[in-house]
């Protein structure tokens, strides 16, 4: 195992908290306000701005760029497109978060032609990250179908077809980039019991690749951190759904960076079982 020799989740939220990054993060309807009231809680500072007029140019000044395709519509993918290639620009990282691409064919589509515009990080759960391996999962929409295990040897063939690290999320979360990995414990049930919580985590990858944009393995076990901990301790208190999600904001930002650190878990670099190439459209 290449040891997590690059800088410790603890280190990187002291500097998401020092440079309050803005992340302009292009996500859907459902999540635009918890998203953002996410990344401030966490310290950063969140733009969502998607319109395909503007979105390259902000791309530019931004930290990084994340993008989310929950509730699609050609105007916004066209928002997508621009902003990504402003953000590749001005090399600043970017996130994609393909959900539920399996489902239609605009979805896989869409999936296929960001895929090509080479994201920095991919962030999904089980059921999304099988599925862009060309394999077949038992998600239906939205949530996931299948357990994080099932889908590590797809993260590993993604993460080297692509270029990318690739974050598979649930109760144990792995992240790769092919050549490293590591697991992330902690979290609670009641999140997935929660809407927009994925597309949340997927701004707060945006928010630390911004402040350590060099070392983007890292950056996304942080942030997988970060959450794996806020969730943890935002539900010994929770009666339910409700309650944890306003727990779970108190807690982001309450963050204790060094219980961030006990959450990695290094794992042995394994090759994947085979290298092929995602199978999309
Ligand atoms: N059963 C679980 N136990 C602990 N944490 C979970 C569980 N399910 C999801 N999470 C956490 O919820 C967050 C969102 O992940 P996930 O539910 O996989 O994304 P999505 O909402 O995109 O499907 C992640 O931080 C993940 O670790
Ligand atoms: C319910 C729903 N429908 C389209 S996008 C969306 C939110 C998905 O959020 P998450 O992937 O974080 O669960
Ligand atoms: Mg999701």
């Amino acid at each position: 195992m290449t040891a997590l020799s690059v800088t410790v989740p603890s280190a990187l939220l002291a500097r998401v908290h020092a440079d309050a990054p803005l992340v302009q993060c292009i996500t859907n309807y459902v999540a635009m306000n918890i998203v953002a009231n996410a990344l401030l809680a966490i310290g950063a500072s969140p733009a969502m701005v998607h319109a395909e007029e503007e979105a390259g140019e902000f791309a530019a000044i931004a930290g990084a760029l994340t993008v989310n395709i929950g509730t699609l519509s050609p105007v916004w993918v066209s928002g997508m497109k621009a902003a990504v290639a402003g953000a590749k620009t001005a090399g600043k990282p970017w996130v994609l978060d393909p959900v539920a691409h399996f489902a239609t064919g605009f979805r896989r589509k869409t999936v296929a032609e960001l895929l090509a515009l080479r994201p920095t990080v991919i962030r999904g759960n089980a059921s999304e990250i099988i599925t862009l391996a060309g394999e077949k999962g038992a998600g239906r929409g939205i949530d996931s179908g299948d357990p994080v295990e099932l889908a590590e040897d797809a993260a590993r063939r993604v993460a080297i077809s692509q270029g990318a690290v690739v974050a598979v999320t649930g109760k144990t979360d792995f992240v790769t980039d092919g050549a490293q990995a590591a697991r992330i414990v902690g979290g609670s049930d009641l999140m997935p019991r929660v809407t927009a919580l994925g597309c949340s985590l997927t701004g707060a990858v945006g928010a630390f690749l911004a402040v350590a944009p060099d070392v983007p393995f890292a950056a996304t076990v942080a942030a997988l951190a970060a959450f794996a901990e806020a969730g943890e301790t935002a539900a010994s208190g929770a009666g339910g759904p409700g309650s944890f999600a306003v727990a779970f904001l108190d807690a982001l930002y309450n963050l204790d960076g060094h219980a961030l650190d006990a959450r990695v878990e290094a794992q042995p670099a394994s090759a994947p079982s085979s290298l092929s190439a995602p199978s999309l459209a």
